[in-house]
């Protein structure tokens, strides 16, 4: 059969790899209060999954579900297809690694690395070779004899690290790993864990409260709040696309203004701030004329521009409450209709700091593609 060499092959799209899938998980410890809430969510595999959410959101229970410490109250947890429901921690090929390291005192490093390779009763020989490429995995060939001890957090939870890894684990599961290291080797810690996932290609599953580490390391990020995940998107989608004011607050740290839907168009309305500017934006959750909403905005998609400079596009009236400087750029501290606050953020080489003082009146341009309205 003859083809025509002029057709347009589709581009191959990859399957996704599912590795783990929670459906309809619910977990309560008393009965009544849902700590998680009809979770779904599905792990690919390989790749480096963040559940990022403040305290007592419900991230931890997730994960120890998936290691097995804790049971679904109902719904389904599978790896690799397999129901994992009430399979023992023991009996599941995931790794863990704990905020507080969990070594044992009174063996030395290469016998804690070697531990879960005995409980699974491998050779002396295999075990010893495992050890040693673990160990030097994460740079701590030169400390098997060493007692957890003699040695500083950070190379305590290399040695934790390791001792998941040896069995080479199908899953490795992190709890604040990085928690209780000081923020300079937090953050060193943070590109060495990046580049050892790349590396060994195995599916990470992190939990964390700290924004930045979870949108350093991670492919996607699932933000969590009581128990429900508010969104679930790579770390750029997250500042750029946030779906509901919490995202919007909790990542990064967009301006908010609260308003009135003046009218709607398709996708995007025009609202009405307390002073009387009109601005326009996407409409996320389809607010209906009359509604109050709040819009979102990041500090990078916001100009300053002179009041003389008006031209009729998203333009609002501030006053300068001040200037902050940060390394590399300026945060400015505007008042927005005599009541919100609002960041602007500006490289030091811009020409806009030139004429700006605290008390100047100035006008604000918004790129109406970037502000979004929340119901
Ligand atoms: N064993 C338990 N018994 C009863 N309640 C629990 C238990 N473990 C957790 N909880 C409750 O479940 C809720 C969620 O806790 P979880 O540890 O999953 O949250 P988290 O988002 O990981 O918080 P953090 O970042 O503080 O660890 C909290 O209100 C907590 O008090």
């Amino acid at each position: 059969m003859r083809t025509n060499a002029m057709e347009t092959v589709p581009e191959q799209v990859k399957p996704v790899d599912t590795l783990v899938q929670f459906c309809g998980v619910k977990k309560t410890y008393d009965g009544e209060n849902l700590i998680v809430k009809n979770l779904d969510l599905e792990i690919r595999r390989g790749e480096f999954l963040t559940l990022l959410g403040p305290s007592g959101s419900g991230k931890t229970t997730c994960l120890m579900m998936l290691a097995g410490f804790e049971y679904p109250t109902s719904g389904e947890i599978r790896l690799d297809g397999q129901l994992l429901n009430r399979v023992p921690p023991h009996k599941r090929n995931i790794g863990m690694v704990f905020q507080n390291y969990a070594l044992f005192p009174h063996m030395t490093i290469a016998q804690n690395v070697a531990y879960p390779l005995s409980v699974r009763k491998m050779d002396s020989m295999t075990r010893a070779a495992k050890v040693k490429q673990a160990l030097d995995m994460v740079q701590m060939g030169k400390f098997g004899d060493r007692y957890p001890t003699q040695l500083s957090g950070g190379q305590q939870q290399r040695v934790a690290l390791a001792r998941t890894l040896v069995f080479d684990p199908q899953l490795v599961l992190m709890d604040e790993p990085l928690g209780a290291l000081d923020k300079q080797l937090r953050e060193h810690m943070q590109l060495e864990l990046k580049a050892l996932h790349k590396r060994l290609g195995v599916t990470f599953v992190y939990v964390t409260h700290d924004q930045s580490e979870a949108l350093t390391m991670s492919d996607r990020v699932a933000v969590f709040d009581q128990g429900v995940i508010q969104q679930l998107a790579p770390v750029e989608d997250l500042y750029e696309f946030p779906e509901n004011q919490f995202v919007a607050s909790f990542i990064g740290d967009n301006n908010r203004f609260k308003a009135s839907v003046e009218s709607v168009d398709g996708e995007r309305c025009t609202i009405r701030l307390p002073d009387g500017a009109t601005l326009s934006g996407l409409n996320v959750h389809r607010a209906q004329t009359g509604q109050s909403v709040v819009a979102c905005v990041r500090p990078e998609r916001i100009r300053l521009q002179p009041l003389s400079m008006q031209d009729g596009g998203n333009f609002i009236k501030a006053s300068v409450a001040g200037l902050i400087y940060f390394g590399d750029h300026v945060r400015v501290r505007c008042v927005v209709s005599g009541q919100d606050d609002c960041f602007v953020k500006l490289s030091l080489s811009d020409p806009a700091l030139a004429d700006l003082a605290e008390g100047s009146n100035i006008g604000l341009l918004i790129a109406p593609d970037r502000l979004r309205v929340f119901a």
